[in-house]
């Protein structure tokens, strides 16, 4: 394939390891499903490689290397799914937001929003088709590529995240100034809120017409807010994504798995359980047990090994593992972090982990 050739949405290369999509719709495969979120990240050396080239956002606007950087994991490891390469933060670029990845600091918008008279500053109907163009074009090229070995995942950041970046121009500790937002401006703060949603749903749509094979949604500031702040600003939104998205895909005869990650949010695990997602992701600070008690059986759920136990020896990450597994048991769970892998963490510690999910599951798929 050269690289002026038009790449189409269409004739994709048949799916040959289904266990993923089949973990999502609350299935038993042979073994446990496993990826990690950043899979695609500073802890390989040939990522390094591509990204000291180039910008950040100019790499997430490649879809060449977009492509290349969600296939790198997948040739060192045997996980079950990818995640394409891009980042949350698009979004308010598409509405007109300015924002650089720097090094050390990480995102940063070069001019937040303050007042609720900014949001006069946001593009209102952002086409997704024009703004987002170059991510759908990734994700069609990368699922050619992929050869069928595994689904592809494509994501969004979720509307309060976004929201809390867009104020807070960037990372931050107590997000004291887009919490600002919510006691004082609660209006504004939905209106902002309802104008993500809108955007949000148009590009998943756009991410699965161009190929996607289920979506993930990260609401990775849900534990910021407390219960009843989740219940007001986050899961009306959530679940307003999920209903939109489905039925629109409904319409066209299309359904894929969606997964909501809502980091930290175990206070909101039966309302996450009962918000349309097929797939509730977890962090580590909840119990396996627990976690599926709470849940009652109505979602598959993703997680939850703290991503430090990779800095454990071998023997003792097989060991986390087959508790995990345990705890979660193998029909509708899928195996991951609980959060995204570090820059310094070992490769081969990933491969660890990664074996000791399907070595462990196999047994126990087999013993039951
Ligand atoms: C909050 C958030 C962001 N981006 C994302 C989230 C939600 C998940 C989470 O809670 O972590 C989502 C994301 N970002 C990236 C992916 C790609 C797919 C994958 O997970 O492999 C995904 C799914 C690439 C990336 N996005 C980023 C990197 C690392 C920076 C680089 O490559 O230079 C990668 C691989 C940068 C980024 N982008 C963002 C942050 C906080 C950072 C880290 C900044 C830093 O540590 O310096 C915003």
């Amino acid at each position: 394939m050269s690289k002026n050739d038009v790449i189409l949405p269409k004739d994709f290369p048949e799916l040959k390891n289904d266990t993923f999509l089949r973990a999502a719709r609350g299935e038993e495969p042979e073994h446990v499903p496993v990826w990690c979120m950043r899979q695609a990240g500073r802890y390989l050396p040939e990522f390094r490689e591509i990204r000291a080239k180039k910008d950040f956002f100019d790499t997430c606007r490649s879809p060449e290397d977009c492509c290349e950087l969600t296939l790198q994991p997948l040739r060192r490891f045997p996980f079950d799914a990818s995640i394409i390469f891009s980042d949350i933060l698009v979004i308010p670029q598409a509405m007109g937001m300015d924002v650089q990845m720097l090094t050390g600091k990480g995102p940063t918008f070069t001019d937040p929003l303050k007042e609720p008279e900014d949001l006069q500053r946001l593009k209102a109907n952002v086409d997704v088709n024009k703004e987002l163009d170059y991510v759908f074009k990734a994700i069609t090229l990368t699922r050619h590529k992929i050869e069928g070995k595994v689904p592809l995942i494509g994501f969004t950041g979720a509307p309060w995240t976004l929201m809390s970046y867009m104020i807070e121009g960037g990372g931050s500790t107590t997000h004291s100034k887009a919490k600002r937002w919510l006691y004082r401006h609660p209006e504004s703060s939905h209106m902002l809120l309802k104008m993500l949603t809108d955007v949000i749903v148009e590009y998943l749509l756009g991410q699965v017409a161009a190929g996607a094979q289920a979506l993930q949604v990260f609401e990775s500031h849900a534990g910021i807010l407390g219960p009843v702040e989740f219940k007001e600003f986050s899961l009306p939104y959530l679940r307003d994504i999920a209903r939109r998205v489905k039925d629109r895909l409904k319409e066209k005869g299309q359904d894929v798995p969606m997964i909501v990650f809502a980091k930290d949010a175990h206070y909101a695990l039966e309302e996450l359980s009962a918000s349309h997602y097929e797939v509730v992701g977890l962090d580590w600070t909840i119990d396996p047990r627990s976690a599926r008690e709470r849940t009652g059986g109505k979602v598959s759920l993703q997680g939850n090994m703290d991503p430090c136990a990779l800095y454990a020896p071998k023997e003792l990450i097989s060991d986390i593992v087959k508790k995990m597994l345990e705890g979660f048991g193998t029909r509708g769970y899928i195996a991951n972090l609980g959060h995204g892998l570090y820059p310094d963490m070992d490769p081969e510690n990933v491969a660890a982990f990664v074996d000791a999910v399907h070595q462990h599951s196999k047994l126990a798929v087999k013993q039951a």
